[in-house]
């Protein structure tokens, strides 16, 4: 079942022709992983998602309902979790707070979360009362991955997760979103192609701006030449 439909989307950023016609699907309890070289438009496409960058042409489905012209807390409200790759923390608070702002609930399903979470990133334990400003790089990361995972969202937009961890964690990070998956459907930006068709069932490649092709992420392994021409890799 398909569960987000964008569908020839159109994006400015100021005067600026970003995307001129994004498709792609996300079927439910599958990871649909987005690829393309630097500024191909993939963060630009997930904000249009959450209506940050609202779009100028094409339609968003969500649940076979268009979600394009709503503001962004009501995307959110949705069940539609995003974690930017600015991470989008609060300096100023602790990480204790920073979780406990990001609970749309307090109930037990979502301390059990938390509880799997300190599991799953036990440096966010130790640092509890750190305020978020004072992490390192990769600390904030996981701060802003362990934020999107507290709630139960139907469908997750992870931007790079991968973006300055060091390799132990992306590996944990990337298993998290395996363990994922049984519960959230998740849309994945990831540069780290080998992390990304590990856990990956279905790729799209923007370039300049538009998709030009998708497919099992099992076919895109195998196709040394459509990695060369758009990911420079093989
Ligand atoms: N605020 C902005 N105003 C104008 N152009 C922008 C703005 N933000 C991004 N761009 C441009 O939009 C294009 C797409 O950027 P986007 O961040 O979506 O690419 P990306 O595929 O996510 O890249 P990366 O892999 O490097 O993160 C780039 O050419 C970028 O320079």
């Amino acid at each position: 079942m398909t569960l987000l439909k964008v569908d020839a989307i159109e994006t400015y950023l100021g005067q600026y022709h970003i995307l001129q016609g994004v498709s792609f699907e996300a079927k439910k309890g599958e990871v649909t992983v987005l690829l393309g070289r630097n500024g191909a438009g993939k963060t630009t496409t997930l904000r249009s998602v959450m209506g940050l960058a609202p779009i100028s042409d094409g339609v968003i489905t969500y649940n076979n309902k268009p979600i394009h012209k709503l503001p962004t807390y009501k995307i959110s409200n949705k069940g539609i979790g995003f974690v930017p790759e600015d991470q989008g923390i609060f300096n100023d608070l602790t990480v204790e707070e920073n979780m406990k702002v990001a609970m749309k609930k307090k109930d037990d399903v979502t301390m059990e979360r938390l509880e799997w979470i300190l599991k799953l990133f036990p440096d966010l334990k130790t640092f509890w009362h750190k305020k978020g400003g004072y992490l390192s790089g990769g600390q904030k990361q996981m701060l802003s991955i362990a934020r999107s995972y507290i709630n139960s969202n139907d469908l997750l937009l992870i931007d790079e997760p991968s973006k300055g961890l060091a390799p132990i964690i992306v590996e944990k990070v990337m298993r998290s979103i395996q363990e994922m998956k049984e519960k959230t459907t998740v849309i994945l930006v990831e540069q780290n192609f080998m992390m990304a068709s590990m856990i990956g069932d279905r790729f799209y490649i923007i370039d300049d701006g538009k998709t030009v092709h998708s497919g099992d992420m099992k076919e895109l392994k195998e196709d040394e030449q459509l990695k060369k021409q758009y990911l420079g890799i093989a």
